[in-house]
């Protein structure tokens, strides 16, 4: 039991690294530190084929040193000092909240109408949220203290952090983290609105408040929760200028794909993530001088702030003055057992593809979003107009940048709704598709009730999402023979590989990078176009940020952006992107805005985001040695650049790196962005029990619904909830060409329609 004595000596490098050697030598020799950083236990539970040789790898190795973890007789850590730390933790999270509403007492908050606190339109936190939130800092600042108080000098924090976790140390006394734990009924034909219960096994799995799930270890520089630096231990490059440097403005467009194809991007991100920041009780936190001048001074900053510099020779916000752009830290949760480590961010949403975006991801929403009538959701109807609209928010000018109050404003399943326009207009389209499902199940089946005509109508509902996105919006953006090779291509009926085994949670490097590549295909303009197909008018989307009126101009108005949003082609997938998200996000009535791709690399390093390199070889890219060796994926000028802003290759951001590779064939992204999320669209899919073409599950469609649902398509989706755009393209994610005409609406042949008739219950007197 040598490991134990020498647990027992408080010496922690010599403690920790024995720990290790004996967890994995196999030939007396220790592998360092560092190489162990991308090899996780975070792998473990949720491993799918594509992280399955790691897996193996590991589990081999623990059983060559016959290690488990009852062999630890006693933990090195003594339950006293552990409570100590847990104490003190919690009187340093009391204490900062305490300093940081004082700060807002003393007028330390943002000013209205500014880009910052349009940032926080959508991040309104709930009390159990916030609570969450609090019991996490309670157990990073346990933590920090335990590893303060064990460890000095050389030990690298990430060493620490594999050892306390297999300490497994918990805190047992907040309630919180006794309440975690979830009571289903048994096989209920519906999902609930939480995501809780879809894992019979694991009920909170995929629920709204889960931890993001990692596939690497993070990068915090103190392994628990301190930004992440470079190797060497300076600064890593400063995000502005990266932005400016590697994502510069070029107006070039997508030759295939349109801006439908970017809005359902961006609907599907807002089912499966969202992050949100921390705030004060009064709302968003200031981060900078007024106005952007600069930073605020330490005595006035809040803990949760982490402000990106400008430089003072920045080509555009020089002209504004501007050397600070605000940003605040992410929600963080404990873990499900409440261990003590390193942070986890929160994912505020359902984890599963289940129109979360549409019915809410919280039982108190998703009420006030039913009419209560016919199985109905809320819609507000118009003059003129023959569909309804969604309904409007009680505080428009809490969440909507108006310029009078009889601008519209709506309510939906997600805070986002309204930051765009378009998005808002996708919302739309299913909104009055659940009703009109509704009314038609309704119509074939009178006596159903409220309840059952809403869920099933909701379950068809999310069926089609499911469908469009893994059927028709996959393959137009990845490439059916990547598909095919990450198991998750189209399939002609049912499915039957569900895997209770497989986490759904949002994988922290898809949300906080990967998918967010996407950014770059986002357009300067939102098109719209007349009945007639005659003209086409371009709106800045600056202009139009959390103010949806663009829709409601006239009658037409709606179906005009959904004319234009077929018509307009998408950016290309390239690192290049529109000033209008670089420099003028969420404007409002400024002259300058927020920078989406400096906020997209800040984000990744607040969640403490694996570096490129180490995605890299997750991926099964060999790891890059210097920047040379990055040529196969990265052209040499791309290459020349990262060089140039950073010091070492293992530096790279993620999201930069991922960035700048090559897309792979037939497809928008590089291979490790590819990797990533196509595990992440695997996971989605098979650990969802509900998946909609799952078989031979008690609550699985019949064969006949099944076919029906599999004709489901954006094209029909948006000539079934239009008023009159009459003509579309078949494969909608596409512009218009000679390969794909547009079809009419009643062209049943080429735009197939989804018979309900198969949900028609035989009736008794039948
Ligand atoms: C005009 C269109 C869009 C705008 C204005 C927009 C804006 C934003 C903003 C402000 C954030 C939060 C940034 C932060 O605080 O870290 C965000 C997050 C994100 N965006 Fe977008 N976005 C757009 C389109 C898209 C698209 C098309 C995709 C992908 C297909 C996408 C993927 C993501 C992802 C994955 C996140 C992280 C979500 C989270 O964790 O909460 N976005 N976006
Ligand atoms: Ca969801």
């Amino acid at each position: 039991m040598t490991v134990i004595t020498i647990f027992r000596d408080y010496r922690c490098v010599l403690r920790v690294s024995v720990f290790l050697c004996l967890l994995l030598n196999t030939s007396g020799c220790c592998l360092t530190d560092w190489d162990l950083d991308f090899l996780t236990d975070d792998l473990f539970p949720d491993v799918s084929p594509l992280l399955a040789s790691t897996r193996t790898f590991l589990e081999d190795l623990l059983k060559i040193n016959n290690y488990s973890m009852e062999d630890e007789e006693e933990s090195p850590i003594s339950s006293e000092l552990v409570a100590e730390c847990i104490r003190r933790g919690r009187e340093l999270t009391r204490a900062a909240t305490r300093r940081n509403n004082e700060l807002v007492g003393n007028g330390v908050s943002l000013e209205d109408s500014s880009p910052a606190m349009l940032h926080f339109f959508s991040a309104k936190l709930p009390s159990e949220i916030r609570k969450a939130s609090d019991v996490s800092h309670e157990i990073i600042s346990a933590t920090k203290l335990l590893q303060m108080k064990m460890c000095s000098g050389s030990v690298t924090p990430n060493t620490f952090i594999s050892f306390l976790e297999h300490q497994g140390i918990r805190m047992k006394d907040a309630t919180y983290c006794q309440q975690v734990k979830v009571c289903c009924s048994s096989n209920n034909k519906y999902r609930t609105i939480d995501g809780t219960c879809n894992n019979k096994e694991h009920p909170e799995w995929g629920r709204r408040g889960a931890p993001f799930t990692r596939i690497a270890t993070p990068r915090y520089a103190d392994g628990i929760y301190a930004m992440p630096v470079a190797k060497s231990g300076h600064q890593l490059p400063n995000p502005r200028v990266l932005s400016t440097r590697l994502f510069q403005d070029q107006p070039i467009g997508s030759r295939v794909l349109n801006n439908m194809n970017m809005q359902w991007g961006q609907l599907v991100t807002h089912d499966l993530v969202f992050q949100v920041m921390e705030v004060t009780d009064k709302g968003g936190i200031q981060c900078c001088l007024g106005e952007g001048k600069g930073i605020l001074p330490s005595e006035w900053l809040n803990d949760k702030c982490i402000p990106i510099s400008v430089p003072d020779d920045d080509q555009f916000y020089r002209c504004h003055g501007i050397k600070c752009l605000n940003f605040v830290r992410s929600v963080t949760t404990p873990r499900d057992d409440c261990s003590l480590g390193h942070a986890e961010q929160m994912n505020t949403v359902t984890s599963y593809l289940d129109g979360s975006p549409i019915y809410g991801s919280d039982k108190k929403l998703a009420a006030k979003l039913r009419s209560w009538i016919g199985g109905r959701l809320r819609q507000e109807s118009r003059k003129d107009c023959l569909r309804g609209f969604l309904p409007s928010v009680s505080d428009k000018f809490a969440v909507c940048d108006l310029r009078n109050s009889s601008e519209p404003c709506y309510l939906a399943g997600d805070t986002r709704i309204n930051q765009t326009p378009t998005l808002a207009m996708l919302h739309t389209l299913l909104l009055r598709e659940h009703n009109r499902v509704a009314d038609i199940l309704s119509d074939l089946n009178p006596l159903w009730s409220d309840e059952k005509l809403y869920q099933e109508a909701r379950r068809i509902v999310i069926a089609e999402i499911q469908h469009i996105t893994y059927q028709e919006w996959l393959p137009a953006n990845f490439g059916e023979y990547y598909l095919h090779y990450y198991g998750i291509s189209p399939t002609t009926l049912y499915t039957r590989d569900y895997n209770p085994d497989v986490n759904p949670g949002i994988i922290n490097s898809f949300g906080a990078a990967a998918f967010r590549f996407l950014h770059t295909v986002i357009s300067d303009n939102i098109m719209t176009c007349p009945n007639s197909y005659n003209a086409a008018y371009l709106y800045k989307l600056s202009d139009h940020y959390f103010n949806p009126s663009l829709l409601e101009c006239s009658p037409d108005s709606f179906d005009d952006v959904v004319r234009g949003i077929i018509a307009q082609n998408a950016g290309e997938s390239d690192p290049y992107c529109s000033g209008e998200i670089t420099n003028l996000l969420f404007k409002s009535r400024n002259r300058w805005g927020m920078d989406l791709i400096a906020m997209d690399i800040q984000r990744g390093r607040d969640h403490g985001i694996a570096s490129y390199n180490d995605l890299r070889e997750i991926c099964g890219l060999p790891r890059a040695r210097c920047f040379q060796d990055l040529a196969n994926e990265i052209s040499q000028d791309r290459i020349n650049a990262l060089q140039y802003l950073y010091e070492c290759v293992d530096d790279i951001d993620l999201f930069v790196g991922g960035a700048m590779e090559r897309d792979v064939y037939g497809s928008i992204l590089g291979q490790t962005f590819q990797c990533i999320v196509a595990e992440q669209f695997y996971r989605t899919r098979i650990s969802d029990r509900y998946f909609y073409d799952n078989g031979e599950m008690p609550h699985s469609f019949t064969s006949d619904q099944l076919k029906e649902l599999k004709k489901a398509s954006m094209a029909r989706l948006i000539c079934d909830n239009t008023d009159s755009v009459y003509y579309v393209q078949k494969k909608a994610f596409e512009v218009e060409s000679t390969y794909n005409p547009k079809y009419r609406c009643d062209d049943y042949n080429a735009i197939p329609y989804v018979d309900l008739t198969a949900w028609k219950q035989p009736s008794i007197f039948d």
